[in-house]
């Protein structure tokens, strides 16, 4: 059991600077998410930590011990990646023990069916990779990630490449799978769901620095910044500029001609803002009123949890609203109005897109 910590991480490609300062600590028996758009340097991360390089500044430590400069093999990590890479001309047997027999591992077989049996391809130990379903090749190259006990386990979008069923099923084992060992578990992925879904933890990771560490929930409810509450959620947050007004200690902004209470913020004006508000958080109703945003609906689309509707405020600006399927949902070229609860209001700081104030959102909840 060890634990990873990342420090001041840096590095540099020409005009690429995929790590930017990162310091990360993950504990023994932790999933930490690394989550970001494309490009943000998710791979570099975990290939400085595996030792494909090194990083040009700053620290990485498994149990306490600096491993920058050792070689991969030594630094306790096990690895697993989207295109598998298993070696073709082995059987699936023969890949999980690599590892193992590299490092005149004992009861290489014993350990190899154990994490078979856990993983469920003891079937197809004695095919090669290219008899192999993706959902099986991704099994086997979990298993021989797994199968070495690591101190550290290194994931890089390992679902990406099966199909949709299968990735379901695995983002609900993966987690007690992942947790058996006690490794520090760092697990990149480009689908926040998946991220919610598996982490104990998710650092958001954007240009190369990280923008938010914290629980699925609280990212979810407390977005560190615009940029943050843009990454999750399906539709996406809502968002409209505004500039906040003070009166007797409590906070509204007009949203196309609706004067809108806000429960964001410590009650002082802000200045200028990006004002967010989740899609499950509006409400429609066919009734007007002072603190209702006109508006007309442009388009629903039905899914089979929720309703979509497409909304154009009278000021021009497309919002999406995401209901339950049975709430009363109106018909396209409608006028409606929107109405949403202070508390469900988030600001951010126009200019540095950070986000003002406490949250009440999960006092809400
Ligand atoms: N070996 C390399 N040489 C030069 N530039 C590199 C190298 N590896 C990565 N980069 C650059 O570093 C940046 C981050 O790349 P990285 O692969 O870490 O992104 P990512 O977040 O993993 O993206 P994706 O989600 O698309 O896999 C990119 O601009 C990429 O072009």
């Amino acid at each position: 059991m060890a634990r990873l910590e990342i420090k001041s991480v840096s590095k540099t490609f020409g005009a690429a600077r995929p790590a930017d300062g990162l310091s990360l600590a993950v504990e023994p028996g932790e999933i930490v998410a690394v989550f970001g758009p494309s490009g943000s340097g998710k791979t570099v991360l975990l290939r400085m930590i595996a030792g494909m390089f090194e990083p040009d500044d700053g620290d990485i430590l498994v149990g306490g011990r600096s491993v920058i400069g050792a070689p991969p093999e030594r630094r306790g990590i096990g690895m697993a990646f989207q295109n598998f890479a298993l070696f073709p001309h082995m059987t699936a047997r023969d890949n999980i023990a690599s590892g193992l027999r590299a490092k005149g591992g004992s009861d290489v077989a014993g350990r190899v069916a154990a994490i078979s049996r856990l993983l469920k391809i003891e079937h197809v130990l004695g095919h090669a990779p290219r008899e192999l379903s993706n959902g099986q090749k991704q099994r086997t190259a979990l298993a021989r990630a797994l199968v070495g006990n690591p101190d550290v386990l290194l994931l890089d979008d390992p679902l990406r490449n099966v199909d949709a069923k299968l990735r379901y099923e695995m983002r609900l084992e993966l987690p007690n799978l992942l947790r058996r060992g006690a490794a520090a578990v760092l697990y990149v992925t480009q689908d926040y769901r998946e991220a919610m879904a598996i982490a104990d933890r998710i650092a958001v990771l954007i240009d190369g620095r990280l923008a938010q560490v914290a629980t699925p929930a609280d990212i979810y409810a407390q977005p560190a910044s615009v940029a943050v509450a843009r990454l999750f959620g399906d539709p996406t947050i809502n968002l409209a500029e505004v500039t906040p007004v003070a009166e007797h200690g409590a906070l509204s902004a007009v949203i196309a001609g609706a004067k809108m209470r806000l429960g964001a913020g410590d009650g002082a004006a802000p200045g200028p803002c990006w004002l967010g508000v989740r899609p499950e958080d509006l409400a429609i109703s066919s009734v007007s009123g002072e603190d209702a945003i006109p508006a007309r609906i442009l388009a629903i689309t039905p899914m089979h949890e929720k309703a979509v509707l497409l909304l154009r405020l009278s000021d021009g600006t497309e919002w999406l609203a995401a209901l339950p399927p049975d709430a009363p949902l109106g018909a396209a070229d409608d006028a409606v109005f929107v109405r949403f609860a202070p508390e469900a209001a988030m600001l951010f700081d126009r200019a540095t897109g950070l986000r003002i104030g406490p949250s009440h959102r999960l006092k809400a909840a």
